[in-house]
């Protein structure tokens, strides 16, 4: 049996819902196929989840260290029964208003199954053809378990089981030391965990500064992480009692035993199995789908969005490419990937909120360049709050006089960031924030301080 449609959706994370929103309010006939849960990683298996437990993580850090705000809270303990629960919940929640929403939107069909592309305008699912003129693939990825001696042998997790955990580890050994390592390894040390973070890179979330790293490494340290960098023969041996990680080959104890091992070295692209041979769609090594400015496939009539296009790695970018997508499609726009500015926080504790170039990328420009720093030592709202770890930093270029990155690793960075991220996305020059006057005490204060003390470097 075949079904015509307007559109076909492959897959219901961050842009899919929201663009088969558009395309129904638009008049058009729309199918949105999804295979596990509505919502994708983000809402059941990543930000959502991750950020209530990083919320109760952070409730427990604060309620130990009450005594330094003059308050007692007596023996802090943790029930991790009711914080998976709490964080479980959050993410039910959501899912559940979006699913709700997509029921109720008038021309929309959603099919639970697993797609696969059978040619340009069609798709297998559930046994039943599908034919549509547009097809857009929102299909996200999966955790990649780097291979490495041994993993065959032992039984490691990804953030997907982490999330079905009953008990705290009583030493969680992180392969990865970036965004979803270095969340769970904090979070999971202040559950009660021990925990080692084990990263073959020279430096924990090695894209950032060398002061950025440094500066998270020393902070993951002080609450008793053990961080071992450099780790290039990682290899894994069944230990009694737990499981054996090999871990430097050149100096420091050259094993450790965790009881859990968690894989976070990054993810892969749910595009094997989808049938783009078929289609002729195009894919790069890593599997993402090749775009061009405006999220096109190499196949005339098949978008791809999100994550597996390899352009973006976090649910606003998966969001942004259905905004450019719609703008394009439906409004008679002209909107680009290109006109994008890179923003992104890590939230650990405190967070890093990001945006733009790196120094080092600044750099490698070749622009003559104007930087500011300050220290959170040196920011009032976080001494005020009990929270001077970190630091603030603005990199621009001396000639157009335009921000060229920004990082704000401190309490509140992931707020404060904004205020450079929207003068870079208004493509202002530095000195129109410069009179502004911010409210006193924020973080956010400092940005129109921090750009006066801009100076060539
Ligand atoms: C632990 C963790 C924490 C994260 N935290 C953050 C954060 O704080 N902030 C942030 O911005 N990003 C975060 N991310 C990244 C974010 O989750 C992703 O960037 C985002 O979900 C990408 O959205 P997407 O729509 O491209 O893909 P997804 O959300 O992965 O959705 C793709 C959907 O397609 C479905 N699908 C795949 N193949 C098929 C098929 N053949 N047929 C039918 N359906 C299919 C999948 O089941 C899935 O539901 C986190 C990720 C993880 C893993
Ligand atoms: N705060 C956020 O926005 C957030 C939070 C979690 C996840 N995410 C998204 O999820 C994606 C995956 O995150 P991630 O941290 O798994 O991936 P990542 O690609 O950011 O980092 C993987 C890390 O693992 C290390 N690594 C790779 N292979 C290794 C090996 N064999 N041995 C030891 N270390 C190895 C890398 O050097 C790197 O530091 C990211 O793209 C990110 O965008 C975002």
């Amino acid at each position: 049996m075949t079904r015509s449609f307007d559109a076909i959706i492959v897959g219901a994370g961050q842009a899919g819902p929201s663009l088969a929103g558009r395309l129904v309010a638009a008049g058009q006939k729309v199918a949105l196929i999804e295979r596990d849960r509505i919502g994708g990683t983000c809402v059941n298996t990543g930000c959502t989840p991750t950020k209530a437990l990083v919320a109760s993580a952070y409730a427990a850090h604060l309620a130990r260290r009450a005594g330094d705000y003059g308050i007692g809270t007596g023996v802090v303990t943790v029930d991790f029964a009711a914080v998976i629960a709490r964080a479980q919940a959050i993410a039910s929640a959501s899912r559940g208003r979006n699913e709700t929403w997509l029921a109720g939107l008038d021309g929309l069909t959603v099919l639970h199954g697993d797609a696969k592309l059978t040619g340009p305008t069609s798709v297998a699912v559930n046994g039943e053809t599908l034919e549509a003129p547009r097809i857009f693939l929102n299909v996200g990825g999966r955790p990649n378990r780097a291979p490495m001696p041994g993993l065959d042998q032992v039984e490691t997790l990804t953030n997907i089981e982490m999330l079905k955990l009953e008990t705290v580890p009583e030493h969680l050994v992180v392969i990865g030391g970036s965004y979803i390592g270095l969340e769970f390894a904090q979070m999971f040390r202040r559950f009660g965990s021990q925990v080692t973070i084990v990263e073959m890179a020279p430096r924990l979330i090695a894209r950032e500064d060398p002061a950025i790293s440094q500066t998270i490494r020393a902070m993951l340290e002080a609450e008793g992480i053990s961080v071992r960098t450099d780790a290039t023969c990682i290899a894994f041996t069944p230990r009694d009692g737990g499981i054996g990680v090999q871990v430097d080959c050149r100096e420091g104890a050259p094993e450790v035993i965790g009881s859990h091992v968690l894989m976070a070295t990054g993810r892969r692209p749910n595009t094997d199995g989808l049938g783009l041979d078929a289609a002729g769609v195009e894919t790069d090594e890593r599997g993402h789908i090749i775009v061009d400015d405006t999220l096109a496939t190499t196949v005339p009539g098949i978008w791809a969005l999100g994550d597996c296009n390899g352009r973006g790695a976090f649910t606003h970018t998966a969001y942004n490419d259905y905004e450019i997508v719609a703008a394009n499609l439906l409004d008679g726009d002209h909107r680009r990937l290109s006109q994008r500015i890179p923003g992104y926080a890590l939230y650990t504790d405190p967070p890093l909120g990001r945006v733009g170039l790196t120094e080092a990328q600044a750099r490698e420009t070749g622009r003559p360049l104007l930087i500011a720093t300050r220290p959170m030592t040196r920011v009032a709202r976080a001494i005020e709050k009990g929270e001077t770890v970190g630091l603030m930093k603005i990199v621009a270029d001396a000639e157009t006089r335009r921000i060229l990155g920004a990082a704000i690793l401190g309490v509140g960075g992931d707020e404060a960031i904004h205020g450079v991220l929207d003068l870079m996305s208004a493509d202002q020059p530095l000195d129109a924030l410069r009179w502004a006057v911010p409210i006193h005490p924020t973080v956010a204060e400092l940005i129109p301080t921090l750009l006066v003390d801009l100076k060539p470097a």
